[in-house]
């Protein structure tokens, strides 16, 4: 409800005419008006004495003007109104305030929006509203409210800006807009729209008045836009009744009335349907229109000069009066409409209708939210996808340079350990006095060293291309992590979190990955390096061993040769110098291969001092496993380095007290790392059973009886009660001593240390397995006598003739020549001494005992079990340290017994016997035994494939290392 108030009065004052313009005095109005009511420019034209007319309003401010203000030329005021007597007013001079005053210059949009625009909004929620002009004939109420086709008045812009409303708020509301337009003349209602010729009643048409003013029988017209209610108010307008005055030629006669009807519902109709209704427009019809329940516009019109003196000022009087005029309080039209019931169905069809109307719009809101979520997730999937790409791509790009990196840095890894052991063992040669005056094994220890250190030096180099290599691969992961994080936070709008979650995923996926291709890089190249160390290793202890076999032949030879004369003495010595001689050249082509320099050349010069006379023992330790095994306690340990000088105990093994007795089985047990404690009663068991079974065989000791120390003969040759006692010089026995390689089987010592380190086939070496005499303290058959070296191909009689047996194949490389005792009595030791008759050598000749040698003793009662037959009984078998065998079957026990060995007749199937030897040994008791031994010296199915033999053929056991070439480099 709007609170009572008044009506609005706005006066707007017309522009002279062309006619008025001439008789103005002078140009006092920017434009004038024709007789056709266009506007014109003023024309200049002096004062005259003609002109009849003058201005009789003055406009003061848009809200106050003044009608007949007095003339400031007093000689003029005079020639206008002659004279007046004192005390008489010459001009009205009347000031009148209202809502609104318009200039001449005033535009129709001036006008609209100050005066019917303000109406809108009310209309629109039901409140009616009234806009007439008034004024005197030809003042411009016409043109004001109707306007013309260059220049719509009130009526077109105020229906284009109601029409605009509806349109607004059409989603909301039902609005129906209807108009009619009629004209009142001579007190007679004519209807405007009616088409022309058309019926109408006599005396015109009749007002009806109930609660509202309505005027029976007009057309009432629906239009739909502004433009079509200008084109209804101009065709009206043609059929107006007109009627030229002296002031308008094309004076209407009559009133105009145009009504608009604006009937409001909202959308969400229900049984009782609330309408708002307001009616615009205008003139006396109107009488809820102006005093009423109305809310009223008058716009008031008047023209500028003296012509309409009065009608202006009568006007001007009105209009003051009608701003006198208080309203009532103004109402909402809101009309509840009850349904009929008729017209339920209307309603029905009109909610179907809605509810139709309703779903369609949500339907494809729905479906336009379905599109822009799938939108979504196609872009949001290309983004992942992208990413993923980009990861991907990446990673393939540099996982070849990271993993190469890795393998570089293991390399350098391992080149840094290698080298710091090597510097610290060279610091303990050099701690030993000047380089220069060294003897001579240690100058060529040091040479070698210096030699091995190389390489390795080169790897640690800045620049070496290890190095390079790491630091290129160093760079491009660096690239790859940057990349992955550039790509794990790259935001992008088309991204969800789950998106940006999945790619952070596959980020983290992507860098574990190049984690575990660099690991796994890094243990292959370290894998590489132990297979190469292992091989080294197992190369080198072979060579060694073989070495000390030598040496220990050579002193016992020498011994022996010297106690029987001189003339023995020359033969013996020129057979070990040569074997010697032999050795060191081999020795030297290994050493030549595996570190690029040998020994021979410069530690050997004449200034040195002689190894063989400074020598005393190896002063250095190992103090790490060389085999992989079941880890040795700390106590182990520590007995291990408390006795681990001597250069032989290459393998740590758990210190047993026994060794001080046996040095064989210390040697014994630095290649085997673990033992459980009841090895210790086992060896002493087997010290008892080194006799025959039958209990009447002798100890082979050579004489020097059971307290005899080993024959393991120092390097010097020394024995058994030459050797030191001292740890250190143990440990040299164990390393030197023959024994030392013969084959050891008990039951419980068959974990080796190299157990998987590709062994050589020493098990086809004629010593290791069927010539080794064992028992520590056993003299055992002694390879320098020159008639079973000759016989059994021993080492030294084998590397004697190898000079004159030009048959003999050569040796490939140097780590296949470490097999310096084998040759041609692996081919032929162990068959022939099979068949060796009671006192006779295997060409069947009567065997003559060298003193020193171990009897073969013939008979029951005299017989000694042979030390140096190719098989050996089961004393000799279980003493074989070396070689380590799976228990043997019960089959195997059983196989021999001591009937067969009374004749003579030594099967391999001879109780707890196990042949160890040749292949091809002809009498070998069953082919299914073979793979039952477990021995170090049994080459791996993988090695054999990878030896090549280059032993005789016949040999076949002989196989040497040359395919195994170590590549520990
Ligand atoms: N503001 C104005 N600007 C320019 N021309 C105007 C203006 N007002 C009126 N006129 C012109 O004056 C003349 C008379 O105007 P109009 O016909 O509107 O008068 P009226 O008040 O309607 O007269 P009647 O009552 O006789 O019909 C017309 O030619 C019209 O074009």
């Amino acid at each position: 409800m709007v609170a009572a108030g008044s009506i609005t009065v706005a006066v707007r004052v017309r522009p002279p005419s062309a006619w008025e313009a001439a008789r103005l005095p002078e140009p006092c109005y920017d434009t004038h008006i024709h007789g056709d009511a266009a506007l014109a420019t003023p024309v200049n034209k002096p004062i005259t004495s003609q002109s009849s007319l003058r201005d009789i309003v003055q406009i003061v401010d848009d809200r106050i003007l003044t009608f007949d203000p007095p003339e400031t030329d007093r000689s003029k005021a005079f020639v206008e109104r002659g004279f007046m007597p004192p005390g008489t007013k010459r001009y009205k001079d009347k000031r009148f305030m209202f809502d609104k005053v318009f200039g001449p210059e005033a535009r129709q949009v001036d006008v609209y929006d100050a005066t019917a625009k303000p109406l809108l909004q009310p209309l629109l929620d039901g409140y009616n509203a009234t806009v007439f002009a008034y004024g005197a004939t030809g003042c411009g109420k016409t043109h004001t409210i109707s306007g013309n086709e260059n220049d719509p008045g009130v009526i077109y812009l105020t229906m284009a800006d109601l029409f605009q409303r509806i349109e607004d708020r059409k989603d909301e509301y039902i609005v129906d807009v209807t108009v009619t337009f009629l004209e009142i003349y001579n007190e007679e209602i004519r209807d405007l729209l009616a088409e022309p010729g058309s019926s109408a009643p006599r005396g015109g048409l009749q007002i009806r008045e109930d609660k509202v003013v309505k005027v029976a029988g007009l057309v009432e017209l629906r239009p739909k836009s502004a433009e079509e209610v200008e084109k209804i108010v101009l065709q009206g307008n043609s059929r107006r009744t007109q009627s030229p005055t002296h002031a308008n030629e094309t004076s209407s006669r009559s009133h105009a009335v145009l009504q608009v009807h604006v009937t409001q519902s909202p959308r969400t109709a229900s049984l009782t349907e609330q309408r708002t209704v307001a009616t615009l427009k205008l003139t006396r019809l109107l009488k809820f229109s102006l005093g009423g329940n109305c809310k009223t516009v008058m716009i008031v019109c008047i023209a500028p000069t003296s012509n309409h003196f009065d009608d202006t000022h009568n006007t001007l009087l009105y209009a003051d009066r009608a701003t006198k005029i208080k309203t009532k309080v103004v109402t909402r039209n809101v009309v509840n409409v009850d349904r009929h019931v008729g017209r339920y169905v209307e309603a029905i069809n009109r909610l179907n209708a809605e509810v139709a109307e309703l779903k369609a719009k949500l339907a494809g809101k729905l479906n336009t939210e379905a599109e822009i979520a799938r939108r979504k997730k196609v872009e949001a999937k290309a983004e992942v996808d992208r990413a993923r790409n980009d990861m991907q791509c990446k990673a393939e790009q540099t996982k070849a340079s990271i993993a190469d990196g890795a393998t570089c840095s293991s390399r350098i890894d391992v080149a840094h350990v290698r080298l710091q052991i090597i510097r610290s063992r060279l610091a303990q040669i050099e701690s030993q006095g000047n380089v220069d005056s060294l003897p001579s094994d240690l100058a060529a220890e040091r040479e070698l060293l210096l030699s091995l250190a190389k390489p390795e030096e080169e790897v640690l180099a800045p620049s070496s291309a290890y190095n390079t290599r790491l630091q290129r691969s160093n760079n491009s992961s660096n690239m790859f992590d940057a990349m992955l994080r550039a790509v794990s936070e790259r935001r992008s709008d088309k991204m969800d979190e789950v998106s940006i979650e999945n790619v952070k995923l596959d980020g983290r996926y992507h860098r574990a990955d190049i984690e575990r291709v660099k690991a796994e890089a890094k243990q292959e190249a370290l894998r590489e390096a132990v297979q190469a160390q292992s091989e080294l290793v197992v190369n080198l202890v072979g060579m060694l061993g073989r070495c000390n076999i030598m040496l220990a032949d050579a002193g016992r030879m020498l011994r022996t040769a010297l106690d029987e004369g001189k003339d023995g003495l020359d033969g013996a010595v020129r057979t070990v110098s040569s074997s010697l001689q032999k050795l060191a050249q081999t020795n030297d082509g290994a050493f030549t291969e595996l570190v690029g320099h040998c020994v021979s050349s410069s530690s050997l010069s004449a200034t040195r001092p002689s190894a063989i006379e400074t020598f005393s023992t190896h002063s250095f330790s190992f103090t790490q496993r060389v085999a992989s095994g079941p880890i040795i306690s700390q106590q182990a340990k520590t007995k291990i380095n408390r006795r681990s000088s001597s250069y032989g105990s290459v393998v740590g093994s758990p210190g047993r007290k026994s060794h001080k007795n046996s040095p064989r089985k210390s040697a014994r047990n630095s290649l085997v790392p673990y033992r459980r404690t009841s090895d210790k009663e086992k060896e002493k068991k087997k010290g008892v059973q080194w006799r025959d079974e039958a209990g009447q065989g002798d100890i082979d000791d050579g004489g020097l009886g059971p307290k005899a120390s080993a024959p393991c003969t120092s390097l010097d040759g020394a024995e058994g009660e030459n050797m030191p006692t001292s740890s250190s010089q143990r440990s040299v026995s164990r390393a030197g001593s023959e024994s030392e390689w013969e084959d050891e089987k008990t039951d419980d010592n068959v974990s080796m240390s190299l157990p998987s380190a590709p062994t050589h086939d020493l098990s086809t070496s004629n010593g290791l397995s069927g010539k080794r005499i064992t028992g520590a303290k056993r003299p055992r058959a002694s390879r320098l006598d020159p008639s079973f070296l000759k016989s059994r191909g021993s080492t030294l009689s084998s590397l004697a003739e190898d000079e004159e047996d030009e048959c003999l194949p050569k040796r490939a490389g140097p780590l296949a020549d470490r097999n310096v005792n084998m040759g041609e009595s692996s081919s032929g030791s162990s068959i022939s001494s099979l068949h060796i008759p009671k006192g006779k050598d295997r060409h069947g000749s009567p065997s003559k005992r060298i003193p020193g040698t171990p009897k073969i003793s013939s008979g029951k009662g005299g017989r000694r079990r042979s030390s140096i037959g190719p098989l050996r009984n089961e004393r000799a078998r279980r003493r074989s340290s070396l070689i380590p065998q799976l228990s043997p079957r019960a089959s195997d026990t059983k196989a021999g017994s001591s009937s067969q060995r009374d004749e003579g007749k030594l099967s391999l199937g001879g109780p707890r016997r196990v042949p160890i030897g040749n292949e091809d040994m002809s009498i070998r008791r069953s082919p299914a035994k073979r793979p039952k031994r477990m021995s170090l010296l049994a080459p791996t199915k993988s090695y054999r494939q990878k030896a090549v033999s280059f032993a005789d053929p016949n040999s076949s056991g002989d196989v040497s290392f040359r395919g195994a070439k170590p590549s520990w480099r």
